[in-house]
């Protein structure tokens, strides 16, 4: 019997990293390894690497013949001239840079502008932002910073066998490319004008892969595709059809579509990213996601099952109680010194099942206003795909069809980011010669219809109402 040929994936995300061994003729997952990530918003890149060799430890990558990673999006990874680290990463959910993000916005004739030039107005999440902040608050670290490049890459380059890795070894794609501030997705070619007005002057960047070409090979033969931001990951593996728009649940809250054309949003509600194939992903993301669930069910005293339990037994609307859920700060809408509020107590409202269930419509209803932000740039929104950690709790299940107000497809349960990447090796190795992979399929998915009724309705108006109140 012939051996089938195996590729692997890699989610390097906030968390943790998932790494997938597949089957690249039928996407059977053959072999899994996972590791934790360090909370925070820096982080040193060696934790990425060590979650990495743990995860892969005991031969996970024995006859694997192509890898690819998938990231989170944005982290700003500063390396001096001789490929080391200069400072720990700063990740996508850290908001010090935000005033930076306001400054660079206008000097650059305002958010229109930037829409209009990269698809993307910059707030604290996008790398260009951060460099900013980085250049005026560490000037003696930024003065030694050689090249600039993003979790994605500097991951796939250390498993190419670069401990220190100089410009010219590190590469990039265009859908984590796109999420920079300083590359525009329409044109395809980075700004180097943008670049040097947020830090300053010009530092080196990653050279651009195409979708199926190869990041390179590693000492040991395993190829290595280009690899992509995590969002971008997702879309890969789930297979979508035109209509679907994903929502995942991780520690962001996304909301995207592959679509045609470029998108320029000047509200910055959307980001105009690239995807991973050749095309565009419109997206919406909210720094407050799973971690409102965990944190909730924390201070009921339970866990995430009982917090569902919980919220499924509460009345759609949660007898009144409304939660913006602003835990973290928020992204969007632009909020990154907001805390949370809880709006409606009454001796009535204010009860365990009542909080559970603000919880889980505060999440959401954040989501769906980024749907409509979506629709307004002529994406269509017939399905919405669920997925990323807090898609597995029953109770987000029940109410994203009453709050999205469209079928919700909930796929089986998979880790659709590092399936994409295994996806994209398939294909890299198909590309450099190997066999090319069969259609990949994860199985029958669920889908909950919308009741129809006002329910949901009532429950955006409250959580709009509430907002408009705190946030004018
Ligand atoms: N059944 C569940 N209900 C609610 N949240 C969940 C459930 N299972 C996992 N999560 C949450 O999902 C998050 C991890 O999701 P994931 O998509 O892997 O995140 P990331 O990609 O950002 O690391 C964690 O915050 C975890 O608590
Ligand atoms: O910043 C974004 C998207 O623009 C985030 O979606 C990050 O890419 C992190 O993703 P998760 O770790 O939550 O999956």
């Amino acid at each position: 019997m012939t051996r089938p040929t195996l590729v692997a994936g890699v989610d390097s995300s906030t968390q943790s990293t998932k790494v997938l061994v597949v089957d690249a003729a039928t996407g059977v997952v053959v072999r899994e390894g996972r590791a934790a990530h360090p909370d925070g918003t820096e982080v040193d890149p060696e934790h990425w690497w060590a979650a990495f060799s743990s995860a892969t430890a005991g031969g996970l990558l024995d006859d694997v013949a192509a890898i690819s990673v998938s990231a989170q999006q944005h982290g700003m990874v500063a390396l001096d001239d001789d490929g080391a680290v200069v400072r720990p990463a700063l990740l996508w959910n850290d908001t010090r840079s935000a005033d930076a993000a306001a400054a660079l916005v206008e000097e650059c004739g305002g958010p229109a502008a930037w829409a209009d030039e990269v698809g993307t107005v910059p707030l604290a999440a996008i790398t260009v932002s951060k460099l900013r902040w980085f250049a005026e608050h560490e000037s003696d670290a930024a003065a030694r910073t050689a090249q600039v490049v993003l979790p994605h890459d500097w991951v796939t380059a250390r498993i190419l066998g670069h401990d220190r890795m100089r410009p010219g070894e590190v590469t990039t794609d265009r859908g984590d490319a796109s999420g920079t501030g300083y590359w525009s997705p329409e044109s395809g070619s980075y700004r180097e004008d943008l670049l040097v007005r947020a830090f300053g002057r010009a530092v080196a960047v990653p050279r651009v892969l195409g979708p199926t070409e190869a990041a390179g090979e590693t000492p040991f033969g395993m190829l290595v595709a280009a690899g992509t931001g995590d969002n971008m990951g997702a879309a890969l593996g789930l297979g979508l059809r035109p209509g679907d728009v994903v929502v995942s649940l991780g520690t962001s809250g996304t909301v995207f579509s592959v679509h045609d054309r470029a998108t320029h949003d000047p509200s910055g509600f959307v980001a105009g990213f690239a995807d991973a194939s050749g095309a565009f992903l419109p997206l919406v993301c909210t720094l407050n996601a799973a971690r409102v669930l965990g944190a909730t069910a924390d201070l009921l005293g339970t866990d995430l099952a009982g917090l569902s339990d919980l919220a499924l037994a509460a009345a759609p609307g949660a007898g009144g109680l409304t939660l913006l859920p602003y835990l973290d700060g928020e992204r969007t809408p632009d909020l990154p010194d907001s805390t949370g509020t809880l709006g409606g107590l009454t001796r009535d409202s204010m009860t365990p099942a009542n909080l559970a269930r603000a919880s889980v419509e505060g999440m959401l209803c954040g989501l769906a206003e980024g749907l409509d932000a979506l629709v307004r740039q002529g994406v269509s929104a017939e399905r919405v795909v669920l997925i990323g950690g807090a898609a597995r709790s029953p109770a987000v299940q029940a109410v994203a069809p009453e709050v999205f107000g469209v079928p919700v497809v909930v796929p089986p349960a998979a880790e659709y980011v590092a399936l994409g990447a295994a996806r994209q090796a398939a294909e890299a190795l198909a590309a450099a010669g190997g066999p090319a992979p069969g259609e990949w399929s994860q199985g029958g998915a669920e889908v909950v219809e919308p009741h129809g009724g006002a329910a949901g309705a009532r429950v955006r108006a409250a959580h709009a109402d509430l907002r408009t109140r705190m946030h004018p």
